[in-house]
């Protein structure tokens, strides 16, 4: 068990089972993109654990970078409008994968797919380490998944509480709802 401020989390996904999952996917990836020379863009904070052992095992040409996704409200509608930040690279043209460390309501997602397209890339596409499908809230397509999950919180490798718990090496649940 980890408690991390005020709650406590249980084991959840073990790290053999996470790396042996990226591992699968890596190779899906590097069959699906050979000579393409793909362009990761990694959504941070979240993703950079699981990014760096997901690039370890692509072995094509391949290239990588880092965007932050930042939420602000819209002084002219109610609505959350969320701005990317931090992206240097010219996509148009190139085979774009979106790499998460989670998938929940999706409106992440929608945003960043949304804005990037309107750059013209020749394709692009969502990879995430987990996806919790019931909690989706808005129409989107996942393309790459290493583990569907229950729309419980989780913490670990990456994902935080708070801004803690990133640092362990597997995926633990809240324990109320295991
Ligand atoms: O599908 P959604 O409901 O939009 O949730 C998913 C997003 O939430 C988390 O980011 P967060 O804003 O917590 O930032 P972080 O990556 O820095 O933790 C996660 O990394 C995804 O980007
Ligand atoms: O379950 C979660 N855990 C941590 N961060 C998250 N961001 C969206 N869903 C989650």
């Amino acid at each position: 068990m980890k408690q991390i401020k005020d709650k406590n989390f249980v084991p959840f996904i073990e790290s053999v089972a996470l790396q042996a999952r990226i591992k699968e996917l890596a190779q899906q990836v590097n069959k699906d993109y050979e000579g393409k020379n793909p362009l990761l863009i990694g959504v941070l904070n979240g993703s950079f654990m699981f990014i760096g052992d997901l690039f370890k095992s692509i072995d094509i040409e391949c290239e990588v970078t880092f965007i932050r996704v930042s939420s602000y409200q819209n002084t002219e509608s109610t609505g959350q409008v969320k701005q990317i930040l931090g992206l240097k690279e010219d996509i148009k043209n190139r085979h774009v994968i979106i790499v998460e460390d989670i998938v929940d309501t999706g409106m992440t997602m929608q945003e960043v797919l949304g804005q990037l397209a309107s750059q013209k890339p020749a394709s692009i596409k969502i990879l995430t380490l987990l996806y919790k499908p019931e909690a989706l809230k808005v129409p989107l397509k996942v393309d790459y998944v290493c583990f569907e999950i229950e729309p419980k919180f989780v913490v670990g490798y990456g994902l935080d509480y708070d801004g803690f718990g990133r640092n362990l090496d597997a995926i633990y649940v809240l324990e109320e709802e295991k």
